[in-house]
């Protein structure tokens, strides 16, 4: 069974938002989905509905709302607090929703009601509806919510129906601890089973659970969004130079724009030191590029392996290494590679670096090195020794076996990318056909290393994938088919500030 932690649920929901699916859709679908729960468990009576100011509890106000359309029903919501202090839009809409739906309200602002106007309520109610807190519990319970969770646990005692909407109230979604929590005998969880909800200690709590479908559009679970780059670590004030990461680049040789690239994109996506090694003919064109840039040279023509000896403190004194961009593929190359990564703790491989890989090597490097790599499909065809399948199903079959085989996360860049590390797998489809100019793929790699250095490395290269497409589509705005990498970078850090993860 499918299990998901608020973090990603809070993703998908804002994926779908992007999508057009707005959050209030979301909501009436919860709460017809509990109303329905609710009549096959009561036939008619009187319902009480614990609300609490979160969008669980607009699930509540949507749910009274249908059953109070239902013959047989008396319906009363009590809220937690005031109507004003309800937190979101879409809750906010649906109580306003109530005063024109034969449902009594009752506004609970002191505990102390609870043990007086409130009581009788708790008393006649023949079925009582959970919804005090959902995914969004945080910290420890407060008052009145903390009372109302044993009026509701004394009336489950009594032998009432309790239903939980989404999870019982006081479980942490993620892990299933509570200091306090609502002893449910149906828990109505949405979309998909929330991993607290399994766990030993949640068992005793949550009664039977049911996994019930809301409507999310299967493309805001499968393709990266906006919704994702919520999920990355923010920049936390008092951070000191450094703390949001330290990318080593190493590349160029035959090339210097490559390695160029790759540093400035990994800059210009928040990391606070690039250190970029390049052989020594191209270390002076390559600092000529920004100002921005820390060159260190190589000592020969193209790296090779007396330069472990140069590059050992670096790999050490950086968070990630990003190889590949501009190296060639010259045999001491290849060598000095396979030589460098063991050295590694987190590495993003992209270009020729891929060339060096042998099943040898991920071998050596599982457990000690994190990997991801970034091919298009004519590299993952050399990686595997196989042609790269046309359909998306099977690339996706093909992409997810590999990853797993190896223990590395796969970014195969195409059309739709593919992004897998052997059990999740995320598709992206930003970007645009006038992205097939060289320089892009390097941007991408840089991109990469950067969030990597500060998050795991499925969600960063995810992230990466979608960040480096939507730059491009800006880029695309403005220049068509003619943009260039350099106009992809220039506009990453627009996209990564929109999303506040910079
Ligand atoms: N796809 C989704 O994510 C959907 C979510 N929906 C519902 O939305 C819920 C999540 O909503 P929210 O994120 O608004 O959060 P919640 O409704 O779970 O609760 C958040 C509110 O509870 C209060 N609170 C939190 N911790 C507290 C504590 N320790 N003591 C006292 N008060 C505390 C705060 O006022 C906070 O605003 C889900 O569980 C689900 O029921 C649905 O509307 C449908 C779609
Ligand atoms: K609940």
């Amino acid at each position: 069974m499918k299990c998901i932690n608020s973090l990603r649920i809070k993703a998908i929901d804002r994926n779908c938002e992007c999508l057009g699916l707005l959050p209030v859709q979301l909501m009436e679908n919860a709460g017809a989905v509990i109303a329905q729960h609710i009549r096959e468990r009561l036939e008619s009576g009187r319902v009480l509905f614990l609300a609490g100011r979160g969008n669980n509890g607009g699930d509540a106000f949507v749910a009274a709302r249908h059953l109070a359309g239902s013959s047989g029903y008396t319906v009363k919501v009590m809220l937690l607090g005031k109507a004003r202090d309800i937190r979101t839009k879409e809750a906010l809409h649906n109580f306003s929703l109530l005063k024109f739906s034969r449902v009594d309200v009752l506004e609970i602002t002191d505990s102390s009601q609870l043990e007086t106007s409130a009581s009788e309520s708790f008393q006649e109610a023949d079925l009582l509806v959970d919804a005090v807190f959902g995914t969004g519990i945080r910290g420890k319970l407060r008052d009145p919510e903390s009372k109302v969770i044993d009026f509701i646990n004394r009336e489950g005692k009594a032998g009432k129906t309790v239903i939980s909407v989404d999870i019982p109230s006081g479980l942490d979604p993620d892990s299933g601890d509570f200091e306090k929590a609502v002893h449910a005998g149906l828990t109505v969880t949405f979309h998909h089973m929330k991993t607290g909800l399994l766990s030993e200690k949640a068992k005793e709590y949550t009664g039977m659970i049911k996994v019930a479908d809301i409507g999310i559009c299967v493309d805001a679970e499968q393709y990266v969004g906006p919704g994702d780059l919520m999920m990355l670590r923010r920049r936390e004030s008092g951070e000191h130079k450094g703390d949001s990461g330290k990318i080593l680049v190493i590349g160029g040789g035959p090339y210097s724009g490559a390695p160029a690239l790759a540093s400035l994109s990994a800059l210009k996506a928040g990391a606070d030191l690039v250190t970029v090694a390049v052989p020594e003919p191209v270390a002076e064109i390559v600092a000529s590029y920004s100002p921005n840039l820390i060159v260190r040279k190589l000592s020969s023509n193209v790296l090779c392996p007396e330069d472990l000896s140069i590059l050992m403190d670096l790999i050490n004194s950086h968070d990630v290494v990003v190889m590949g961009m501009g190296l060639g593929r010259a045999a001491e190359t290849l060598e000095a590679i396979r030589k460098i990564l063991p050295f590694c703790r987190k590495a993003v491989l992209d270009a020729d670096a891929l060339s060096s890989l042998s099943g040898a090597i991920f071998e050596s490097l599982a457990g000690n090195c994190e990997l991801i790599v970034t091919p298009h499909a004519g590299e993952f065809a050399r990686l595997r020794n196989m042609e790269t399948p046309d359909s998306l199903e099977s690339r996706i079959k093909a992409v997810r076996e590999f990853s797993e085989e190896k223990g590395v996360v796969t970014l195969l860049k195409g059309k739709i990318d593919i992004i897998s590390d052997g059990k999740q797998t995320l598709l992206n489809r930003t970007g645009n056909p006038g992205m097939t100019v060289g320089g892009t793929g390097d941007v991408l790699a840089g991109l990469t290393g950067s969030i990597f250095s500060r998050n795991p490395a499925f969600l960063a290269a995810a992230c990466a994938a979608h960040v480096n497409g939507a730059a491009g589509d800006l880029a695309f705005e403005k220049a068509g088919n003619g943009l260039l990498a350099t106009d992809v970078l220039e506009n990453i850090p627009k996209i990564i500030k929109a999303a506040e993860i910079g």
